[in-house]
């Protein structure tokens, strides 16, 4: 089985957590809840470096020790969207790495992830001529929403998926799609390749995969890992 390499975009404000600290540093069972992801990230013996892009402001990495992390390369080079930081970081990346390495983009902000999920995504995409991503089916009855919060339609949902990430890609082909798509509109790497008109692979992933994003995800975040004994 080929290497594959990680690349983290922790250069978020967390404008939703609202809180001063940026929420990749909230306090998590006693850690830096980036410090969970990375962790969790470790685990997973076929990345051989996990490259994490934080801001160039960026005053609070440098307060932690994360020697116990050997794997680990820091690029200050975030942007002012996720998808700015993934690219800064895929074009720093791709100085001295070859262009059809596969590179799993996976959020600072989903320290759940089972790195157990993460090999076997690797497994299955090693061959795909695309790539793909960890997502699970939508569970809930859609609702649209009109004015003043009244229902105006119930939406489809029959084969409607979230996305979570890792979203695995090779590194040339990525770093083009964000090149040329760049825009609001693309909110992960699948959808910068599907602008492309490629058809990125869907795996199923796990609701314990959250993203933290508002308050409450944090305490959801602290049952999931203590239950796994974190
Ligand atoms: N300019 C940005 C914005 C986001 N991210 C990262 O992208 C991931 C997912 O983004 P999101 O949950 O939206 O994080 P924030 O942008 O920090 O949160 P918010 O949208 O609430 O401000 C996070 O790990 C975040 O640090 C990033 O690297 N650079
Ligand atoms: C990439 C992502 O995690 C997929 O769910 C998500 O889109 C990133 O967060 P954002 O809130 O959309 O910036």
């Amino acid at each position: 089985m080929m290497g594959a390499i990680a690349l983290v975009p922790a250069a978020g404000s967390g404008s939703r957590m609202a809180s001063d600290t940026p929420k990749q540093y909230l306090d998590l069972l006693g850690k830096p809840l980036i410090w969970h992801t990375l962790n969790a990230l470790h685990q997973v013996a076929a990345l051989e470096r996990i490259f994490i892009v934080i801001s160039p402001e960026d005053e609070w990495w440098d307060g932690y020790d994360w020697d116990g992390f050997g794997r680990l390369v820091v690029m200050r080079c975030g942007g002012d969207s996720r998808a700015e930081s993934v690219l800064n970081g895929l074009q720093a990346l791709s100085l001295f790495t070859p262009s059809d390495a596969w590179v799993l983009v996976h959020d600072a902000a989903r320290p759940c992830v089972d790195p157990a999920q993460v090999d076997g995504m690797i497994a299955t995409l090693a061959d795909d001529p695309v790539g793909g991503i960890l997502a699970v089916p939508v569970a809930d009855t859609l609702k649209r929403e009109g004015n003043d919060a009244r229902i105006t339609e119930t939406a489809p949902r029959a084969g409607l998926w979230q996305a979570q990430t890792p979203q695995m890609f090779r590194l040339a082909m990525l770093a083009g799609a964000l090149e040329t798509g760049m825009g609001p509109d693309i909110t992960d790497e699948a959808s910068a390749l599907e602008k492309q008109g490629a058809q990125p692979q869907l795996l199923m992933g796990s609701p314990w995969n959250l993203k933290v994003t508002y308050p409450h995800d944090l305490q959801l975040a602290s049952l999931i890992l203590a239950a796994r004994g974190e």
